[in-house]
């Protein structure tokens, strides 16, 4: 690992020359385990995530574990939407009552995110990420990697659950080579895409990313547009749903201008993926209930200021998020006239 002292905050490096962003990997990778003998055994109550309600990592976690009914299993604690120089931070008492979850860290009482990382492992060097998954039995890190957690909790508490849970497959044998072909281009050109063209430093970097992006929303689009939905893959709702969501969740109220996504917006460029996304909003409480769009809109505009120097938060667009039955004008006026 590098031992150049780099600010939390610079994305990408002032000096590099491409001005790309490059995401580094994650380094806790240990398993729950359901399988006998396992250092991670499913457990009630022995749990905890932390996560930022801003994050779409994080957010992938905080669905899942609504969807499977894992809120006894894996409880769960919310950082301060800013994040400044040390990282993420948790709120203090005094600003605790704001909304729930938010509040200090109630394991440790440290203050910052950094500080469980360091107290895990003392010479930790990597960086300080939500989600992390965080056993309270061993004091250890379970893993700090989103993709991983959520299959974790797909099935690895099966056996403690009611059926109803149990029976929610949401990585089914028969679509597993769809999920993964859909999840290899949605997290490069889309999930990780907006980052690439938002951090991007070069004006070089930032249009061949912003393309690349748009192309894969197009497919997105197609996609869902040609298939019966109401899910990505029909009648089923699975991985495929939980990791488009939370970066197209975001894309209207944030990336459009923060980001400088702004070929199309989803509301009004991307019929199809507008209406899966507010079906998946309105009707199923997993996602309805962690999307809380203040705190994406503050963490973004406030945190970044490698892009938005004075941290002024655009008031609009206004509501972040359309209801199920309507269109912005030109979208009703152009289906109108359809008719
Ligand atoms: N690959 C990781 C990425 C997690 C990640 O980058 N989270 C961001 C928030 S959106 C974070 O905590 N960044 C803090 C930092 O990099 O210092 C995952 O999917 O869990």
């Amino acid at each position: 690992m590098s031992s150049v002292v780099k600010k939390i905050t610079d994305w990408v490096d002032p000096k590099s020359k491409s001005g790309e962003f490059n995401r580094p990997q994650s380094v806790f990778r240990n398993f729950i385990s359901k399988q006998p003998g396992a250092e991670f055994p499913p457990e009630k109550g022995r749990y905890h995530l932390y996560v930022s309600y801003a994050c779409p990592w994080a957010h992938r976690a905080l669905i899942t574990r609504q969807l499977k009914g894992l809120e006894d299993f894996v409880s769960f604690t919310v950082v301060h939407f800013h994040m400044g120089e040390k990282g993420w931070r948790f709120a203090t008492t005094e600003e605790q009552n704001v909304q729930e979850h938010v509040t200090p860290d109630p394991i440790h009482g440290f203050a910052y995110l950094r500080d469980v990382y360091h107290h895990v492992s003392p010479n930790y060097e990597g960086r300080y990420t939500v989600p992390t998954l965080y056993d309270k039995k061993t004091q250890k890190i379970v893993n700090n990697e989103s993709s991983e957690i959520i299959r974790m909790f797909y099935t690895e508490f099966d056996d403690l659950l009611p059926e109803k849970y149990k029976n929610l497959v949401l990585y089914p044998e028969d679509l597993r080579q769809e999920i993964e072909g859909t999840n290899e281009w949605t997290y490069n050109d889309i999930n990780n895409g907006v980052y690439k063209a938002g951090f991007a430093t070069s004006q070089e970097a930032y249009e061949k990313n912003v393309v690349v992006l748009f192309t894969a929303l197009d497919r997105a689009e197609k996609h869902l547009a040609s298939s019966p939905g109401p899910f990505y893959f029909g009648d089923r709702l699975t991985e495929a749903d939980i990791r488009l969501y939370t970066t197209i969740a975001r894309f209207d109220p944030v990336y459009v201008q923060h980001f400088k996504c702004n070929i199309r917006d989803i509301r009004s460029g991307y019929p199809a993926l507008h209406r899966w996304l507010r079906h998946l909003y309105w009707t199923i409480p997993a996602f309805h209930d962690t999307t809380k769009f203040e705190h994406i809109k503050l963490h973004y505009t406030k945190s970044h200021t490698q892009i938005n120097p004075r941290s002024i938060t655009p008031v609009g667009p206004e509501p972040p998020i359309l209801p199920v039955d309507q269109e912005v004008n030109a979208v009703a006026a152009a289906l109108s006239g359809k008719k």
